[in-house]
């Protein structure tokens, strides 16, 4: 196996891809800025929740609003659901790994705030009952999937924004995920602090 041409491939797709996915989700994520914006700026907050390595992205997400993402500003307010061990096993033991999300959205969750749902299938079922939770609580939710969006894509309301990156492999549509949520954190800074460029 020639492992260095199987490793320049993951370069060239993923390139291929970001390509594709500039004229495709440049103008929901632009959407999806302006609604963190919104939300934050009226006292509302970002949970966000994934499973595997969307967990890690929405924990990444979260940390760079409530820290910093690349200049120094007010704190912002979000919390990631994947993060609270004795929150999760206690739901996932008592009710079911299905509520997890659920459970947490339905407790914090307040009208106005808003859900950033991650799934590169959009299939997974805790994810899926997190949106249904959000809509309870007349939230709005920025879906990030791939692979056509799956269940997830059937589920969400017109004031919803949806970003599917046009791909069906978990890795590839993973990397473009964490370029939104970057993408997300940098136009709510050049919002809030002008952009230095
Ligand atoms: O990171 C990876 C694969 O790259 C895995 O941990 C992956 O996130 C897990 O299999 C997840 O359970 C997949 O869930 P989802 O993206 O389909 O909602
Ligand atoms: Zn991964």
């Amino acid at each position: 196996m020639d492992m260095t041409s199987r490793i320049s491939g993951h370069f060239r797709d993923s390139i291929a891809l970001l390509e594709q996915s500039i004229l495709a989700l440049s103008e929901p994520t632009a959407a999806g800025v302006d609604l963190l914006f919104s939300a934050l700026m009226n006292d509302g907050k970002i949970l966000a929740c994934g499973n595997g390595g969307s967990a890690a992205d929405a924990q990444h997400f979260i940390a760079e609003l409530v820290g910093r993402f690349e200049r120094d500003r007010l704190p912002l307010a979000g919390v990631a659901l994947n993060t609270d061990t004795s929150i999760m096993t206690a739901i996932a033991n008592d009710y079911s790994y299905d509520q997890i999300f659920e459970r947490q959205v339905t407790a914090l969750g307040r009208p106005g705030d808003v859900l950033v749902a991650i799934s590169t299938s959009g299939n997974s079922e805790n994810v899926l009952r997190s949106i249904d939770a959000a809509h309870e609580r007349e939230m709005r939710v920025i879906a990030l999937t791939g692979k056509g969006g799956g269940r997830i894509g059937t589920r969400l309301g017109p004031e919803d924004i949806h970003l599917c990156v046009p791909h069906d492999r978990t890795m590839r549509i993973q990397e473009v995920h964490i370029l939104l949520l970057h993408a997300l954190c940098d136009g709510v800074d050049a919002y809030l602090l002008g952009d230095p460029a």
